[in-house]
């Protein structure tokens, strides 16, 4: 078998894909392929490190924060993440992968804090690192916290796992029109104010020089193919 192209990569999963076709929550069977596929990954010997969002439970800006203040309305949002943290963990663990979850906020009944040598320890051991609870900061994402985290461990790309398959012109969601990109700059992005990440994820990267793939969960076998160099999603590169 061909060598796998990176030794450790930063994979950001998109929380809200996590609800399959469900109107909210975790969807059983969406979990459990998501899980294989990152299975897969972690048996090939690839170092990885894994950031979850909370947008299948609850969000700082979502309607149903409305009126509540930002910072109280986005530490539920961490909180979520720290739940599809435990349920990933927990499905890792159904298909005999080893994984910890570390938080960024102290909830040490639960879960372990984030320690960045122990993080680094773990990735060495083969484990799956699942970093929770985001940045620990109210008025983040976790798009920026896999940035952050990326950054941290060394990652060689951070993998942006979401629902659409690459950056477009425009969310093809709305605009039927949009076309996808297969390279882009950090620069452009930004200048194009290109929803698909946040800007302070994509200029965090940038400054780092931490390339970022954005690439389809629900396309079957896109992970691996990523992983072993195939050409996959969008590059976002400096
Ligand atoms: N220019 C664009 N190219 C691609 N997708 C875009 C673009 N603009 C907006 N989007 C939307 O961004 C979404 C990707 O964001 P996604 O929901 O994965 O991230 P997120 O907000 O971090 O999710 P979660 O909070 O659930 O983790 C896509 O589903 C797509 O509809
Ligand atoms: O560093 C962070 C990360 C997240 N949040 C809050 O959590 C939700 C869910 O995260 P998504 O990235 O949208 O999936 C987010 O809307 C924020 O409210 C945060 O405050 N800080």
């Amino acid at each position: 078998m061909t060598k796998p192209a990176y030794k450790r990569v930063l994979l950001k999963l998109s929380g809200e894909a996590l609800m399959g076709d469900d109107a909210y929550g975790i969807n059983r069977a969406t979990i459990e392929r998501m899980v294989a596929d990152v299975a897969e990954v972690s048996r090939m010997g690839v170092e990885l490190a894994i950031v979850i969002g909370g947008g299948n439970i609850f969000r700082g800006v979502a309607p149903g924060a409305q009126g509540m203040d930002r910072a109280t309305a986005d530490y539920m949002g961490m909180l979520a993440t720290v739940m599809n943290s435990l349920a990933l963990g927990d499905a890792m663990r159904q298909v005999g992968i080893t994984a910890r979850v570390m938080s960024a906020i102290g909830i040490e009944q639960v879960v372990e804090p984030y320690v960045r040598p122990k993080a680094l320890q773990y990735l060495e051991e083969g484990k799956v690192v699942i970093f929770a609870a985001g940045t620990g900061n109210p008025f983040f994402t976790t798009d920026t916290a896999a940035a952050l985290r990326g950054s941290e461990i060394g990652a060689e790309l951070v993998l942006k796992a979401t629902k659409v398959d690459g950056v477009y012109t425009a969310d093809p969601k709305k605009d039927p029109t949009a076309t996808r990109y297969a390279t882009i700059s950090f620069d452009e992005a930004i200048a194009r104010h290109l929803q698909v990440m946040d800007a302070t994820a994509f200029a965090l990267c940038r400054d780092q020089k931490l390339p970022i793939k954005v690439f389809s969960i629900v396309k079957p076998g896109a992970l691996k193919n990523l992983i072993m160099g195939g050409d996959e999603g969008t590059l976002v590169h400096v």
